[in-house]
């Protein structure tokens, strides 16, 4: 059962020169990841009584986001009040969860100011999306800007998106290059590589780009940015650990691991943190380490763990993650 952590304290993953060498020989079985990731929740179960304790670290390791082209200070300040207290009080009581939050929240550029203001004193980190967000189509210089017009304004962490045609044309130093330069203009901020997966073409591609990602420095790798038309999913997540754990055992570096995009059921905060305690283990299941990228799960876990107080939760989730 996951235990209640503390805010995050994520270490700094000091990177490594770009060793090709690390992904010569690594060979992807598809079929074999699809297997695996398609029977994750059927060969663990988690027992009804601790669903409650696995939604609520869900909770603590959520980067509670809005990235809509109509997204509003306004909104993003319910987003943040949301991300203080992110559940009816008579759950956060009822379950004795006072203090909790979310991860981070996660915004556009223009947005940071707003969010850091609204989470003064709370100890949320505001993390912003940045270098042409979602496609990353636009010269390096003002990607890179767009990056220092972000920690200007507050940002905690930078999620940053790769240019998709290196992984594609196999230009892996042109990758490791831009995430080291973007890395550099993060300065304390976190970078997250978004590696937009769904457009990678083939798993072998997705180890390649999080290994080269790992090794320019990034202190989390992500998935998706939710706007490809296919985003996380547990395959791609499996392969993505895969690498997380074989850079760690190269390096001795723990690397943070962001699921995101198109996540929106309780169940799916459960696969998902399954797969860290079974591919990485616990660390991998603290806010320091592993966050769930999503705009729209939080309802959903909040119905879960209404259910859960009330007494109902036991009839109507008893399959959850069957
Ligand atoms: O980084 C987070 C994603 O953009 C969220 O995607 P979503 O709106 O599908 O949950």
């Amino acid at each position: 059962m996951p235990e209640i952590h503390a805010l995050p304290n994520i270490a700094r993953n000091p990177g490594v020169p770009l060793q090709l060498d690390w992904f010569d020989q690594i060979a992807v079985n598809t079929p074999a990841a699809e297997r695996r990731a398609a029977t994750l929740t059927t060969r663990r179960t988690v027992k009804k009584e601790w669903q409650a304790a696995w939604l609520v670290n869900a909770v603590r390791c959520m980067d509670l986001t809005t990235l809509a082209g109509d997204d509003t200070p306004e909104r993003v300040r319910r987003l943040c009040a949301k991300a203080r207290s992110p559940l009816a009080d008579h759950i956060l009581d009822g379950l004795g969860l006072a203090g909790l939050t979310t991860g981070a929240v996660c915004v556009y550029p223009t947005l940071v100011s707003t969010a850091v203001k609204a989470l003064d004193g709370t100890g949320v980190p505001v993390a912003s999306v940045a270098t042409g967000f979602p496609a990353g189509l636009m010269p390096l210089n003002l990607r890179l800007a767009e990056i220092l017009y972000a920690v200007d304004h507050g940002a905690d962490e930078i999620d940053i998106v790769i240019t998709r045609a290196h992984v594609l044309d196999g230009n892996w130093s042109a990758l490791y290059d831009e995430v080291a330069e973007m890395r550099e203009a993060c300065g304390a901020a976190h970078l997250k590589a978004i590696l937009a997966t769904g457009d990678l073409k083939t798993l072998r591609n997705v180890y390649k780009a999080s290994m080269v990602a790992m090794q320019a420095g990034a202190d989390f790798i992500k998935t998706s940015t939710g706007k490809e038309g296919v985003n996380a999913t547990l395959p791609v997540s499996l392969v993505m650990a895969r690498a997380l754990r074989d850079y760690g055992a190269r390096t001795g570096q723990k690397i943070g691991f962001k699921p995101a995009g198109g996540m929106k059921t309780a169940k799916d905060a459960i696969a998902w943190q399954i797969l860290m305690k079974e591919e990485l283990g616990d660390d991998w299941l603290k806010p320091d380490l592993f966050r769930l990228g999503a705009s729209s799960m939080l309802a959903d876990i909040e119905r879960q763990l209404e259910h859960h107080l009330t007494g109902r939760y036991a009839a109507s989730s008893r399959h959850a993650i069957a």
